[in-house]
């Protein structure tokens, strides 16, 4: 597989600074997809769908002899509730109030697709959040960090103050499980470790 070139599928910056950590070259391309949930879709099913989606959407627009695609997406799971961006200020609140001084799930599911085949991990990783205060979600808000971050909140940034725990992968939060990425990419022997 030594000809084939990587392509990240994803206009996410956080993505793209977490595979540079893996070392191996990469491009981006960005794919157009609809990313709404199907009523009752289970979390696990849409993150996964998400990903499926986004790397053959990519791979429509490329020329897929050449290129390995990966695409991952992102979501917050407490319970039944499934949060992916926030709409506006009132959504992120209510999905603060809910993460606030309680237990969640991040999951991010990562999909690498190499003519036609299509396989996906699935990253799970625990956070606990200390309580978070009216006064706190409106900065927050203000600072322009929670917009474009699924659950409202980005572990990398200043939501880190909220940190009480983390079981799990880190990157995987940020938006790229890193250890199922290095065995995707084993696949093609295109990992560095
Ligand atoms: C929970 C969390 C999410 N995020 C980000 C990762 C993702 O960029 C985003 C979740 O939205 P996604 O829809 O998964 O990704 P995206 O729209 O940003 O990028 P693309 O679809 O083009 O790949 O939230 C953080 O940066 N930090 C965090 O702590």
């Amino acid at each position: 597989m030594t000809d084939i070139q990587l392509i990240l599928a994803s206009g996410s910056p956080r993505r793209s600074d977490l595979l540079n950590t893996m070392g191996v070259p990469f491009t981006v391309h960005v794919p157009d997809i609809d990313e709404s949930r199907r009523e009752e879709e289970l979390a696990e099913d849409y993150v996964t769908r998400m990903a499926r989606e986004k790397a053959r959407a990519a791979y429509a627009e490329l020329d897929p002899a050449k290129y390995a695609i990966l695409a991952a997406d992102t979501v917050v799971v407490q319970g039944e509730r499934i949060y992916a961006k926030p709409r506006d200020f009132e959504h992120a609140q209510q999905i603060w109030q809910s993460l606030g001084a309680a237990k969640h799930q991040v999951m991010t599911a990562v999909c690498l697709m190499v003519h036609d085949k299509l396989s996906v991990k699935l990253g799970l990783t625990d956070v606990e959040f200390a309580t978070i205060t009216d006064a706190q979600m409106h900065a927050y808000w203000k600072s322009g960090e929670p917009q474009d971050k699924a659950g409202a909140y980005a572990i990398q940034g200043l939501a880190s103050a909220w940190v009480k725990s983390i079981q799990g992968s880190y990157s995987n939060v940020v938006g790229l499980p890193l250890r199922e990425v290095n065995e995707l990419l084993g696949t093609i022997e295109m990992n560095w470790l």
